[in-house]
């Protein structure tokens, strides 16, 4: 069985950009392709149930642009599907096939979906006999009650009010909701059962209005779409990142210290998830929100509380607390989570066989669980997830406690975060951030130090370096910000082994040469460089940790670094050193730069590190400073594995 290790972890800070919402990414799309005009979606979620719906869209006449990274223009038919056929493969996505189906119904025209086999095995007969009531002609190809369907034209009427079931699925009330105005005629839907999911229900009234269509509601009950509403394209919208995986690193920042900032969710969220804030600021978090996004951080006791807490708002969020009860000062209860055993996995039963392989006290029942904690847990156990996303996602959190796990099959996050355990890196693995001059011994000691711990390892300057490198290669002046900004963004940089490549060539020894050290200090100044190179260095950021040396690795780009070095030595020791080093590489006497003017230059370069007006070369007031002047290399790793052994002894043993 796969599994990752995940080792003891201290501290989680950072911030995480979310992918986006896959609920709100399906339903924009469709009510995009239903409006008049051209509507720019940003920040679409890319998953195997988005591209399905992109593809079917395609096929029934929807114009489909891709404009950038997660974006779509998308050109609306300002009314039903002009394709008036088409065989539709909707894979497995349950958030493409309904609504589609009520759309296709009321576009008159012959049309046939089907799905994995799985999707054959997923209901559909309530959403297809509410379409049956107004008319629609959509028959079963297979068993009935299920996919594949076949939707043949024909005469809509809507005289009736529409009944259908509200307690299997909230998607079919979506899927009529927002096909109904096809129809241009008042519309009535009521429901003859409780209604589940709820805040589904809010989301797609939420983005119909934002296209221009109003539903009057009647508490849960009834529905009422009135005549003459016609879909139009509000222009340019963003998909909402999706709100329950915002909950692992909200409570990663409440249990690791944090903060812990989410984008892509907020105060303006319209999915019922981002509620979970409020469980955790139950637990004594703080949290902080603005309009996109959410900050976690530990209580300022320093020790969650314990919790008692109906959570049938938000079952999937819900599950994050149970782990983080772990680290509650009490015993804490989950109730009203019947829908969790029904799930992906009967998450309950679940639930308690992990967190007892930990040592925690569980108690269940049929619709809760109680979670006591304990004063130490188990080391090394292996984490079962049941084919289940969450329960991958929320026992990760484990590790912030300083306990190390196991978590078999990770890779089943796949279904909405495919690079979950990448982004959680980003916010936990610790980082060494050494910093100083040139000729320090940054570069030797900080490669050394990442090799005793087993870290990886980040060389920040060759970045600059090879932006100078690409720039005077492209014939772009080093001076000209935005010109040598779009080389750094694009940068075709790869680090096979222990080589640097440039568009595929070989640049290892290249990038070393002097004036290219000067001229990487040149385009350093600039700050739209800075800036076009900061993501790229956060994401060397993974398990089990960094080591990063540069100028700025404490100040800007990890100041979250629980580890801070400053390391320097003498101008004539450095510039010794360099001297050296190019008589160790052969080079010529005749072609050797002398010793004095070396250190012109390097002083020259320190100058200019440090007086630049963005992130300068300097000692930050947390960082410990180590002056090699009089050390060799093993005594400057040494003293620096001494800090590290301080500041992080779970990492040294
Ligand atoms: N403490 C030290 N004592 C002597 N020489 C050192 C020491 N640290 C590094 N060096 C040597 O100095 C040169 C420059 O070191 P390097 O790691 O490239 O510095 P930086 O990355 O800070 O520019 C290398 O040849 C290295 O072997
Ligand atoms: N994090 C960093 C790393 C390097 N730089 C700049 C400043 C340096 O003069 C150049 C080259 O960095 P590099 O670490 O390769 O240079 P040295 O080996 O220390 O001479 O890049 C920076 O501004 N910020």
């Amino acid at each position: 069985m796969e599994h990752i290790d995940l080792p003891a972890l201290t501290r989680a800070a950072g911030t995480v950009r979310l992918p986006g919402s896959k609920s709100i990414s399906n339903r924009m799309l469709l009510l995009a392709a239903l409006a008049q005009g051209e509507t720019e979606i940003r920040d679409l979620l890319d998953s195997d149930d988005t591209k399905v719906m992109l593809e079917a869209l395609k096929k029934v006449g929807v114009g489909v642009t891709v404009t950038g990274v997660n974006a779509y223009r998308i050109t609306g038919c300002g009314g039903p599907f002009p394709g008036k056929s088409g065989d539709l493969f909707m894979g497995n996505a349950g958030t493409a096939i309904r609504p589609l189906t009520a759309a296709l119904a009321l576009s008159g025209g012959h049309y046939r979906l089907s799905g994995v086999p799985r999707m054959h095995e997923r209901p559909i007969g309530d959403l297809v006999d509410g379409l049956r009531q107004i008319g629609a002609d959509v028959r079963y190809a297979g068993k009935d009650g299920f996919p594949p369907l076949e939707i043949f034209p024909a005469a809509v009427k809507l005289a009736a009010p529409i009944r259908v079931r509200g307690d299997v699925s909230s998607q079919f009330l979506t899927a009529l909701l927002m096909a109904l105005p096809l129809t241009g005629e008042t519309a009535v839907i009521e429901m003859t059962t409780e209604l589940i999911s709820k805040p589904y229900i809010e989301i797609t009234l939420n983005l119909m209005s934002r296209f221009g269509v109003t539903v009057e509601r009647e508490g849960w009950q009834r529905f009422t779409l009135r005549g003459g509403q016609r879909y139009v394209s509000p222009g340019v919208v963003h998909v909402e990142g999706d709100a329950s995986g915002a909950s692992y690193f909200l409570a990663a920042g409440a249990i690791g210290g944090g903060p812990v900032r989410v984008e892509g969710v907020g105060r303006g969220s319209i999915q019922g998830d981002v509620r979970f804030a409020e469980a955790l600021a139950v637990m004594g978090a703080r949290i902080e929100m603005g309009e996109n996004w959410i900050e976690a951080s530990a209580p300022a006791t320093g020790k969650l509380k314990a919790f008692d807490l109906d959570l049938n708002h938000i079952p999937d969020a819900a599950m994050t607390l149970a782990v983080a009860a772990l680290f509650a000062d009490g015993p804490c209860t989950l109730r009203n989570i019947a829908s969790w055993r029904v799930k992906e996995t009967d998450r309950i039963a679940a639930m308690a066989a992990e967190l007892r392989k930990l040592g925690a006290a569980v108690e269940e029942g049929a619709d809760w669980i109680t979670v006591a904690p304990a004063p130490t847990y188990s080391r090394n156990a292996a984490i079962d997830t049941y084919d289940d996303h969450r329960m991958a996602m929320c026992f990760s959190l484990v590790a912030l406690g300083g306990v190390p796990l196991r978590i078999n099959d990770p890779k089943c996050v796949a279904k909405t975060f495919p690079d979950y355990f990448d982004r959680f890196g980003r916010i936990a693995a610790p980082v060494i951030a050494i910093d100083g001059p040139s000729a320090s011994g940054k570069g030797t000691v900080a490669q050394r130090v990442a090799e005793t711990l087993g870290f990886h390892f980040l060389d920040s300057g060759a970045l600059y370096r090879l932006t100078a490198l690409a720039a005077l290669r492209a014939g772009v002046a080093l001076d000209d910000e935005t010109g040598v900004a779009a080389v750094a963004a694009t940068l075709p940089a790869e680090f096979p082994g222990d080589r640097i490549l440039l568009a595929g060539d070989d640049v290892t020894e290249a990038i070393r040469a002097e004036e290219i050290g000067v001229g990487a200090s040149k385009v350093a100044a600039l700050p739209a460089v800075r800036t076009a190179l900061l993501e790229r260095q956060r994401a060397y950021r993974r398990l089990p940790g960094l080591v990063a040396d540069g100028r700025d690795m404490g100040s800007v780009v990890f100041p979250e670094a629980p580890v801070k070095v400053f390391l320097t030595a003498s101008a004539e020791a450095r510039a010794e050193r360099r001297h050296k080093q190019l008589i160790g590489k052969g080079m010529p006497a005749n072609m050797r730069p002398l010793l004095q003017d070396i250190l012109q230059e390097l002083r020259e370069r320190d100058a200019r590190d440090a007086a630049r007006s963005v992130a300068p070369l300097k000692q930050e007031e947390d960082a410990e400073l180590v002056d090699t002047t009089p050390l060799g290399i093993d005594e400057a790793v040494a003293a620096v594995l001494d800090i590290v052994r301080r500041k992080l002894p779970q990492v040294v043993s």
